[in-house]
């Protein structure tokens, strides 16, 4: 468990808010991990051990293990245990679904007894509403990072739509509010949206936002700390593919060692533009 004074405390000792998702493509990893018994866990373990002091959290995407059947549960299993308890842990599930339904969700990526896995944080979709996020918030200390605006094209679709409290992402802002505070809830805004940063920062102006589409997406790192940094920081930034899969060679946790390096730097400049160190 990780509380927001530590996971601040840890922004500013390693300077760097950098989140690295781990989302293994078993048609991406490279070919010569074949020879062990989990070439999956073996790719993340190697990568977590090149990267962990310039993080401050992993977000492995529970898609790139569920697609693999009983296998991939054993890999996230095996990642969930391996990830430093320095760092945050969250699991990008993206769920949603009624109460007792969502109990269940609960249990499996935060009760490590019952399933192997204890995950600080679970991203999870709103629009079921308040019966389907609060099983979550049963568990004391766990954070729930709520999709609010994404980095996907088809954000447009419904999540600009307007309501009588603004568009749609803002609504889902004001409501979520009402279930938590800022040290139970973040909100994920895409790194694509930079221009609405600053009135997502209206309705939440203390809670972290994870915001993914840095790198492979083509957001900007300059722009989402431009609009979106607090003074205690208050951003998570996820960049997966971008570090991951920087080599597929012999010398991919090197390459991934760099490409995170590169972040951190520019990371560490932003932060203290914005006097947060
Ligand atoms: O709005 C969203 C919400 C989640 N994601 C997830 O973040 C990573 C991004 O990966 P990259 O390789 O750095 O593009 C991935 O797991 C997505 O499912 C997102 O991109 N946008």
């Amino acid at each position: 468990m990780l509380s927001r004074l530590q996971l601040i405390d840890q922004i500013k000792r390693k300077k760097t808010f950098l989140c690295i998702g781990l989302d293994p493509d078993i048609q991406k990893i490279p070919a010569f991990l074949q020879q062990y018994a989990d070439p999956v866990f073996e790719f993340n373990k190697r990568i977590i051990d090149a990267t962990k002091d310039l993080c401050v959290a992993y977000k492995p995407n529970a898609a790139f293990y569920e697609s693999r059947g009983i296998k991939g549960l054993q890999s996230l299993i095996d990642t969930y245990k391996y990830l430093p308890k320095e760092c945050l842990s969250i699991i990008d599930a993206k769920r949603g679904d009624i109460g007792n339904t969502s109990d269940q969700y609960a249990q499996a990526f935060f009760n490590e007894e019952a399933s192997g896995m204890g995950f600080d944080a679970i991203t999870v979709t709103p629009y079921m509403g308040n019966d389907s996020v609060t099983p979550y918030l049963k568990y004391e200390g766990k954070w729930v990072i709520i999709l609010a605006l994404t980095s996907s094209a088809g954000s447009k679709d419904f999540q600009y739509l307007t309501t009588e409290h603004g568009h749609l992402y803002e609504a889902v802002i004001q409501k979520a509010n009402t279930w938590a505070g800022a040290d139970r809830i973040m909100y994920v805004v895409g790194a694509t949206k930079s221009e609405e940063f600053t009135s997502i920062r209206k309705f939440a102006p203390d809670n972290f936002l994870l915001v993914p589409g840095v790198g492979a997406q083509g957001g900007s790192l300059e722009d989402v700390c431009k609009y979106g940094m607090t003074k205690d920081c208050g951003l998570l930034v996820n960049s997966s593919r971008g570090i991951i899969y920087a080599s597929n060679g012999e010398d991919f946790a090197d390459a991934a060692r760099s490409e995170a390096q590169k972040l951190q730097l520019q990371m560490q400049e932003e932060l203290e533009k914005a006097g947060v160190i």
